[in-house]
């Protein structure tokens, strides 16, 4: 046979499964609508356990494919279902209250939270973020937090991730601990220079400072040390001041260009991170769930129920809509039974009905489902 003739008889099959997969489709609503009348759940395993019996031994031996394919026509049901009688999940009317109040024009001004001191990459990052915000200095991330929470501060900064050292943990946590929200990101190249009091050369350092971040960024310079001892501290721009302030000449600081000047010190060397791709990004929180206009990316904290095709059921609902991911990261939860969270980060706006409506589904199928925000990256 020609191709375009077997061609030709596909369409035509494919014609009659699009009519029955509608015809399935409306069954199904009315599955639902009975469900709803008697209070019923959504998901009865039992009958789909049935159909898959009957389905795979009439299937001979493509029938893993005829599995997939039921399965699939069952979470397309489940989800219909869901979508007709469901309440609103939590996040989804909470985004869609946000949008309600209209989206407004990132604002101009305000105080901004930010973990270290002047010359530290955070107040870069800061006045990337809020050109025209008032910086207030704080010693930690929590302490952003506290902030941004006891509205002391309408905004906070903090870094979520680096190209070279992943994503900050600490970050995450307070992302997973407090009910704050992403409304800006932006990304910084971060060089490190090794800082010093003027006159210092490299055989006089015992010590180097510096925040964790930093050490782990610059591991490589580090390991060819012999005799050094790295200590870490809150932030790269307190390692300078603590450098500058001790005036001991055995002491040297991992930090940025600007503190060389900023703190009176001397860069013995310019470039000390193992990689000259060396990104951080850094986020700006608020108090508020304010979706503000030109956001295009959403980020997320999810965990599932430990079965067979979890993550393949977000995924492919992601591939269905054309949804481009840009992270996903798994990480331990501390304590557990190597039970795992993901990251998710997903370049698609709220704004798109057909991505909020996958959000909630999202919502309904996992075990944890935290919407961190969406927004713009400058
Ligand atoms: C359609 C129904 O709801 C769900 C979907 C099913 C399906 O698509 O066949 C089967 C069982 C339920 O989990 C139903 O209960 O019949």
């Amino acid at each position: 046979m020609e191709l375009s003739e077997i061609r030709e008889k596909i369409d035509a099959v494919d014609e009659q499964l699009l009519d029955l997969f509608l015809q399935r489709m409306d069954l199904s609503d009315e599955v639902a609508a009975y469900k709803n009348a008697h209070h019923l759940p959504i998901l009865n395993k039992e009958r789909e356990r049935a159909i898959l019996a009957k389905v795979t031994e009439k299937s001979g031996e493509r029938e893993r494919y005829a599995y997939h394919l039921f399965s699939t026509l069952f979470e397309l049901a489940r989800s219909r279902q869901a979508e007709l009688i469901s309440a609103p999940t939590k996040v989804a009317a909470q985004v869609r209250a946000s949008l309600e109040a209209g989206t407004s024009v990132f604002p101009q001004t305000g105080l901004v939270a930010c973990q270290g001191v002047e010359g530290a990459n955070s107040q870069v990052a800061c006045d990337r973020l809020l050109p025209r915000g008032n910086i207030v200095y704080v010693k930690t991330f929590q302490a952003v937090v506290s902030a941004v929470e006891s509205g002391l501060c309408r905004f906070g900064v903090l870094p979520i991730e680096n190209s070279s050292n992943g994503s900050v943990r600490a970050v995450y946590e307070l992302l997973q601990d407090h009910n704050l929200s992403i409304v800006r990101s932006t990304r910084l190249c971060i060089r490190h220079e090794l800082l010093t009091l003027p006159g210092v050369k490299m055989e006089d350092i015992t010590e180097i400072y510096s925040h964790e971040q930093a050490i782990g960024q610059c591991s490589k310079f580090l390991n060819s040390l012999n005799g050094v001892r790295v200590i870490p501290c809150d932030n790269t721009a307190m390692a300078a001041k603590m450098v500058a302030e001790k005036g001991d000449r055995h002491a040297a600081a991992i930090s940025s260009h600007p503190c060389a000047a900023l703190y009176g010190l001397t860069c013995l060397n310019d470039s000390i991170q193992d990689s000259d791709n060396n990104y951080t990004r850094f986020i700006c929180i608020t108090k508020d769930p304010v979706i503000y206009a030109g956001a295009n990316r959403i980020s997320l904290i999810i965990a599932f129920d430990n079965r067979p095709g979890a993550l393949y059921e977000i995924l492919s609902k992601l591939a269905a809509l054309d949804i481009n991911m840009t992270k996903l990261e798994s990480c331990p939860v501390a304590g557990s039974d190597f039970e795992f969270v993901f990251f998710l980060e997903l370049d698609a706006s709220v704004q798109d009905p057909s991505v909020l409506a996958m959000l909630e589904e999202m919502e309904r199928s996992c075990a944890e489902f935290q919407f961190l925000g969406n927004y713009a990256e400058v």
